[in-house]
């Protein structure tokens, strides 16, 4: 009896924890900016079969102590009073003291969304937290931009700094490693001062790009001072520079931070057909980074974030989720309810395009060194 109790708990440790109900992704799919998106992803994983080697696991609202243990009551509440009014123009200025206006759209139900989206982050770091998995997937999550006080850049609750919070009730140290094409500010700012909590960004930093954070001088405060990590790169990197540049800067944190869990944020606006056209990354040099972390054999939370080529962000995370998974997938897109999204080609793969890399060798090369040596100053 024991013994078989040992192997199915086992079995039960080796499955991917995948987070998904109809109504999360009913809930998601009404975010203006992604309209879709989610049903576009879960239909593809679906339909390549994945979901029967994962331990699927619904996810529930975040409670409000949850939600407060990171953001102020007064912003929270606000999101909570203009989401049930669909006349919220008389709130327009207070919305605006909150980030509610342009790039963080009102709309009906969000927050409903924000707790639901933030609720399955938090979910799955409790699979980790009891050892039922290695590895936890949230695609509705990773909104790396909400402020304690404020929504930002589509973000309206940080549900990753949800996560690592409930992660810190176990374990004493944590990497964050963002790999959304923009700075993951949210994150880094809500742990800047902490040497527990490290946090390592991956992003596009130009004069005039949104949040506009995250330079290599960036690198944390007080007791946290080199546990921030900001990696600045410029328009049209490709896979053959950004993977290998990921690996070695990991592969130093590893060594120094020596993190007892990941959390990992795969925005997928870092693609090649984006529509922000910033990088000309592909599913493979974002998978080849995921799978670098996941050798690593530490419970592991793999999150979403930017995407908004709707295709090819379900392109990109269908094939993180078979990595995860340990499974093969066909090239060819198989038929399902979005099909005709993936024309003309139908296939999964993601090409680059032949615009301009601006990151010549000797910019890399001076950005990687000097990330280094922030590094190696952790004791
Ligand atoms: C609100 N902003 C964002 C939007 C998304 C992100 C993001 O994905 N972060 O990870 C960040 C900031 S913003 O002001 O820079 C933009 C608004 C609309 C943008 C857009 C939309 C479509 C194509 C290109 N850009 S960027
Ligand atoms: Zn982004």
């Amino acid at each position: 009896e024991k013994h078989l109790d040992t192997v199915v708990q086992k079995n039960k440790s080796q499955k991917v924890v995948y987070i998904y109900s109809k109504e999360l992704i009913q809930i998601c799919d009404q975010m203006q900016k992604i309209p879709c998106r989610a049903s576009m992803v879960h239909s593809l994983i679906e339909a390549y079969g994945l979901t029967r080697y994962m331990r699927v696991v619904e996810p529930r609202e975040a409670t409000e102590r949850e939600v407060n243990a990171f953001h102020d009551l007064d912003y929270i509440e606000f999101l909570k009073k203009i989401s049930n009014h669909d006349d919220s123009e008389k709130f327009e200025d207070e919305a605006t003291h909150y980030g509610l206006s342009y790039d963080c759209p009102l709309q009906l139900g969000l927050h409903k969304y924000a707790t639901m989206s933030s609720g399955a982050t938090i979910v799955a770091a409790e699979c980790l937290l009891q050892e039922t998995c290695k590895v936890a997937i949230n695609w509705c999550g990773g909104w790396h931009h909400a402020a304690k006080d404020h929504a930002s850049g589509f973000c309206y609750i940080n549900d990753i700094v949800l996560g690592i919070l409930k992660l810190k009730e176990k374990y004493d140290r944590i990497l964050y490693v963002d790999l959304d094409l923009h700075h993951g500010d949210g994150v880094e700012d809500a742990f800047s001062a902490t040497s527990k909590v490290m946090t390592v960004s991956f992003h596009k930093y130009l004069t005039g790009f949104f949040p506009g954070t995250g330079s290599l001088e960036d690198i944390g405060i007080g007791k946290g001072q080199y546990y921030t990590v900001n990696v600045p790169l410029l328009d049209g990197i490709k896979d053959t520079e950004f993977t290998p540049l990921v690996c070695r800067i990991l592969n130093k944190v590893k060594e120094t931070f020596r993190p007892e869990v990941v959390v990992c944020q795969c925005g997928a606006d870092g693609l090649a057909g984006d529509p922000m056209e910033s990088f000309n990354l592909t599913h493979k040099g974002l998978g080849k980074c995921l799978y670098f972390l996941l050798q690593w054999n530490l419970p592991t939370l793999v999150l979403g974030g930017g995407g908004y080529n709707l295709s090819n962000t379900a392109r990109c995370w269908a094939f993180l989720t078979a990595l995860a998974t340990g499974k093969q997938i066909p090239t060819e897109i198989p038929d399902h309810k979005y099909f005709i999204e993936y024309g003309p080609d139908y296939e999964l793969e993601v090409y680059p395009g032949n615009r301009k890399n601006h990151n010549t060798a000797h910019y890399l090369r001076q950005v990687y060194g000097a990330v280094l040596n922030n590094i190696s100053k952790i004791c």
